[in-house]
């Protein structure tokens, strides 16, 4: 579906003084914003912070202009990206020149036959690590959602960031380091403008996490430092960059790199797979219809990357899943020189908020937007689609890079867990709703009865 933003003669964006609805924004962020995002209805919406006045941008051409036709101006930088910096550093999550360098090195390793090389790994890593549900199963003992997705996902992530050239014990330490880095964050995600010098909650747990990451990726570093050795993986890419004569890059450029991956690529996934069960859970036909395609394609084998072209609803039902919950759901950019959108003029300086979230529940964009309808994406609906109605991923220059991994991994997941398993999900204290933080995690803890299925393998 297309909307069409006309054009729009000099005007002023809807102001939203959020300063009058505090104590509303406070108890539920996230539904002050999407009642604000509703209420402007795809037009540019100003909220009026006290000391800063973003903006809001949902409109498909709007947010096409930002993240692509004017990407050139409209850059990651200012208040918003801080909290992030002390953790990326000069990576690929930055600007400028250091994301171009970082760009460079790193794109190849997520070329299509690269990641065609590595799918075999990832599949027999998310094998395994669903088969370690078998013992909750038989006794009959319901798994925790996050964490369990979280495990299954660190499993194979860390065969595309260091193939196998972490220790086990390296991982283990990794692992929780990151949980308390992603969920410590939240209040400086959510107040960037608070400067470090005031404590806010989360900042112990923050610096204890980063301690850890810390000292274990520079461990890793100074082992291969002078010798990369061989493989596909993202660290050995980075590692032999920086041993190349003249590349000017040093250790902690190694480390921004590894973070920023490891950071994008697990907390992101492990959220957006967490979502996937409350969403089956209440419409069986949907989980019927997958169970069936899965049955007829898989069958009693163990799924492999092969399987995956014919399993399209499966495909479907991810994608709709991050149209419901773009985990990634906010990111802003800030205007280098003055410009307008939608005919609001924006100044040198300002803040934009582009958020999928937002455009995804947009009623002008999409019919019925609060309904999980895996049905919106026929071939068909996906080529009458507005390129930035639907965009989880982001888009223009700073596109996710790791969106065709991120898609294989949560297809080979989904087809594990139902090849083997007939999960249903426990009662929750009320709805599920979704929680502001780094990502969009969900108000409670999940937990899934698993009944195995009869299977020869
Ligand atoms: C549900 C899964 C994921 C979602 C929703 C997601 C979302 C996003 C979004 C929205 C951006 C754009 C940020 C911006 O424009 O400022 C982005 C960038 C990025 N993502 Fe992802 N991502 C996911 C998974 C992954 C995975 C699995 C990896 C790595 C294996 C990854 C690595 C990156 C990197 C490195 C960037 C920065 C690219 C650049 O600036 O050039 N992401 N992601």
């Amino acid at each position: 579906m297309s909307v069409d933003a006309g054009a729009f003669p000099t005007r002023r964006a809807k102001n939203f003084p959020l300063y009058t609805t505090v104590s509303r924004f406070v108890r539920d962020p996230l539904r002050e914003i999407l009642r604000i995002s509703t209420a402007a209805g795809g037009e540019v919406a100003r909220l009026d912070l006290g000391a800063s006045h973003p903006y809001v941008v949902t409109h498909p051409d709007h947010v096409q202009q930002v993240l692509s036709k004017e990407s050139q101006n409209f850059v990651r930088d200012g208040t918003f990206w801080r909290p992030l910096y002390g953790l990326f550093g000069d990576s690929i999550m930055s600007e400028y020149a250091e994301w171009e360098l970082s760009k460079r090195v790193l794109q190849p390793v997520f070329s299509t036959r690269t990641i065609r090389s590595l799918s075999d790994h990832m599949a027999r890593a998310i094998n395994e690590a669903v088969r370690q549900l078998d013992e909750p199963a038989r006794d009959g003992r319901p798994i925790e959602v996050l964490p369990e997705m979280g495990r299954i996902v660190h499993d194979t992530v860390i065969k595309v960031l260091f193939g196998d050239k972490i220790r086990q014990a390296e991982a283990d330490r990794l692992i929780p380091a990151m949980e308390r880095l992603a969920t410590s964050i939240a209040f400086r995600f959510l107040l960037p403008f608070v400067p470090k010098s005031i404590p806010l909650p989360g900042d112990r747990a923050f610096a204890e996490g980063l301690r850890v990451m810390d000292e274990t990726l520079y461990e890793l570093v100074e082992r291969f430092r002078y010798d990369a050795g061989e493989g596909y993986d993202i660290f050995t890419a980075l590692c032999k960059a920086r041993m190349t004569e003249g590349s000017g890059l040093d250790d902690h450029w190694v480390r921004d790199n590894l973070l920023a991956m490891w950071a994008t690529s697990t907390e992101t996934t492990t959220v957006a797979l967490t979502w996937l069960w409350p969403m089956l859970d209440r419409q069986p036909e949907i989980t019927g219809r997958l169970r069936a395609e899965i049955e007829e394609v898989v069958g009693d084998e163990a799924v492999r990357p092969e399987h995956l072209h014919r399993l399209p609803y499966v495909k479907q039902v991810i994608q709709e899943l991050l149209r419901m919950y773009p985990v990634g759901w906010i990111f802003p950019r800030i205007a280098l020189a003055d410009t307008s959108i939608g005919g609001v003029p924006v100044k040198a300086g300002q803040t934009v908020l582009i958020s999928p979230f937002l455009t995804h529940r947009l009623g002008s964009v999409w019919e019925r937007p609060l309904e999980f309808d895996p049905e919106r994406f026929t071939p068909e609906q996906n080529r009458a689609r507005h390129r930035y109605a639907y965009y989880p991923f982001g888009g223009g220059p700073h596109q996710c890079i790791g969106r065709h991994v991120f898609n294989m991994e949560a297809e080979l997941i989904l087809t594990a867990i139902l090849s083997r398993y007939r999960p249903s999900l426990r009662p929750t204290d009320g709805p599920v709703e979704a929680r502001i933080g780094a990502t969009l995690r969900p108000n409670q803890p999940l937990y899934l009865t698993l009944e195995r299925l009869e299977r020869s393998r």
